[in-house]
């Protein structure tokens, strides 16, 4: 028997207003139908998520169909960038996540660094993994955490993965106890879509 855990990385995002409390846009609630889609088929048991809204609404309606609450968990929030609520913007991203994935205790003042981020998120995911074990747990998250928690298992997942990854995203990773044995990428954006 294995567990899975699916990592799915949430739909697009309104960009204004305050970083926990920030919605999906219409595509981005139009791609929580396609998430909730393609995983009834894979017949989860849990799903959890992220405190922040944006993620708990792209795993909300696969939670509701299973008929589950999606458990939430404050250490799984998206890495802490700055001391701002607002969300930072892609021009001041991009050289932070870049000196980030090469000097993994780097932070800005007061913030979190990849480590720290990683410290906490891949405690939890230990926890997910023991109390579940043999399981189907489905995770609500974004692109930092998500590959932080998944390059702690295998250093393929680094900066050119996160940006590799898109809004919504999935994951299925498969593990032996807390060995990771395969991860295999279940989104597809035109699931769903008649061509
Ligand atoms: O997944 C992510 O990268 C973060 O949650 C930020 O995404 P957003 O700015 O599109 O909400």
């Amino acid at each position: 028997m294995s567990t899975f855990i699916y990592m799915v990385r949430h739909g697009d995002s309104l960009k204004e207003g305050n970083e926990r409390t920030r919605t999906l846009t219409e595509q981005g609630h139009l791609d929580a139908q396609r998430v909730t889609d393609i995983l009834k088929k894979e017949k989860i048991d849990e799903v959890v998520s992220s405190p922040y809204i944006r993620s708990i609404l792209t795993v909300d309606k696969l939670a509701k169909l299973i008929g589950k609450d999606v458990l939430v968990f404050e250490d799984l929030k998206e890495r802490i960038f700055s001391l701002e609520d607002n969300r930072i913007s892609d021009q001041e991203l991009a050289p932070l996540l870049e000196k980030s994935f090469s000097e993994s205790d780097f932070s800005l003042e007061g913030a979190e660094s990849n480590a720290d981020c990683q410290r906490r998120a891949t405690k939890v995911l230990s926890e997910l993994l023991k109390t579940f074990k043999n399981k189907k747990v489905v995770i609500g998250s974004h692109g930092a955490v998500m590959t932080l928690m998944m390059g702690y298992f295998n250093s393929y997942y680094d900066l050119s993965f996160l940006n590799s990854t898109t809004k919504p995203d999935i994951y299925r990773m498969e593990f032996n106890e807390h060995e990771l044995l395969n991860v295999q990428r279940l989104w597809s954006a035109n699931i769903g879509v008649s061509q």
